[in-house]
């Protein structure tokens, strides 16, 4: 058996602390083919006999880059080696050519492989570096409190499929170190390099000035202080939802073509008492409940603002036609305009 390393214990721990794999789960290994997920799947492969896992690897082809195709043929070799079934997805035409698109693209392809193959578990090699990138580019992009958590230990994907980060408390270095001293090849992605795109940018430029500048822990306290957040952001998230179950009373249903819509009223005497932090939570996730889109800064503050103000006010609509307005006690957001 292989000699477990001080990042073979981290991980063991990390996973029976924080409850993310149970012993004989049925694993999907996303990888990429770069440092991060081919350390993950070898700390898998590693930990299997403890945990008596059934473990596979997953990979998608972009079509994107040039080396795209040695690419995927390089994770199959490996994966060969390792004896583990592999699933390659690779992108039609249709599969716009941005991040935000490939990402969207390969967590929809990941999860079609992992329920047809019946596997329950999705797991990926998003590190403590990733969440300190992630932090400060939604930083700078403005966000509360909910953008700076972001990349969460796991999250339910669809009710038989959960997607688990296993990696967040290593560092890109320690998954570097891994892969040198367990003479891994990493393929390197050369878009990674690419310091036009803000995220490298980020990493490349901005996070080893910050670290010779300011602090050389900063990764680590950046890391930390998404994880404080996300705890902060859970709880309030469910104060939040509560408010708003209280605040709401009867539904109107209306009939409009063959969707039916719904008229929400809002007491506004029960958000009033609350604190603002819980007033702006809870008319978003109203928001988010009855707009087609995600509402923006200004959408919540405009609906926060009806908490205080003068009898018969309206909003303008917001996207998809919906208007806000108040009526003595109550906050009535309608699906059209009256
Ligand atoms: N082409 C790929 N095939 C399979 N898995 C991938 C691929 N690209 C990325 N992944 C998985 O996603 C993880 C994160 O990769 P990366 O940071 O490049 O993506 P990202 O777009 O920033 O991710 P996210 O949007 O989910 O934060 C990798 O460690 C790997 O597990």
């Amino acid at each position: 058996m292989t000699q477990w390393t001080p990042l073979h214990v981290k991980l063991h721990r990390t996973l029976r602390q924080r409850g993310l794999l149970s012993p004989g789960d049925r694993i999907l290994i996303a990888v990429s083919g770069g440092q991060d997920s081919l350390c993950l799947a070898q700390l898998l492969l590693d930990l299997q006999p403890k945990w008596n896992w059934h473990l596979a690897i997953a990979h998608c082809d972009h079509q994107w880059r040039s080396d795209s195709t040695p690419n995927a043929k390089y994770v199959e070799t490996l994966t060969n080696q390792w004896q583990l079934p592999f699933f390659l997805q690779t992108a039609g035409t249709e599969v716009p050519h941005t991040e935000a698109g490939a990402r969207e693209w390969r967590y929809h392809a990941l999860s079609a492989t992992a329920q047809r193959e019946g596997y329950t578990t999705l797991v990926t090699g998003h590190t403590l570096s990733d969440r300190a990138e992630t932090l400060l580019f939604n930083l700078i992009r403005g966000t509360g409190a909910d953008g700076l958590q972001a990349l969460s230990w796991d999250r339910q994907l669809t009710p038989n499929l959960r997607l688990v980060r296993p990696l967040l408390e290593v560092s890109r270095q320690e998954t570097g170190r891994f892969c040198q001293q367990r003479e891994i090849t990493i393929w390197e992605d050369a878009t990674n390099l690419d310091i036009t795109y803000s995220r490298n940018r980020i990493r490349q430029e901005l996070l080893p000035y910050l670290t010779q500048q300011f602090n050389p822990g900063v990764e680590q306290h950046l890391a930390q202080t998404a994880e404080l957040l996300r705890a902060d952001v859970e709880y309030l998230e469910t104060q939040a939802g509560e408010l708003l179950e209280q605040a709401k009373s009867q539904s109107e249903p209306i009939v409009k073509g063959e969707f039916t819509q719904m008229t929400q009223r809002i007491n506004r005497r029960i958000l009033e008492t609350a604190p603002l932090a819980l007033q702006r939570r809870a008319l978003r996730q109203l928001l988010q409940q009855q707009l087609p889109k995600a509402p923006n800064y200004e959408q919540v503050e405009k609906m926060t603002a009806l908490i205080q103000a003068p009898n018969k006010t309206q909003t303008d609509p917001f996207p998809g036609g919906a208007t806000a307005r108040v009526e003595g006690d109550w906050i009535i957001l309608s699906p059209e305009r009256r």
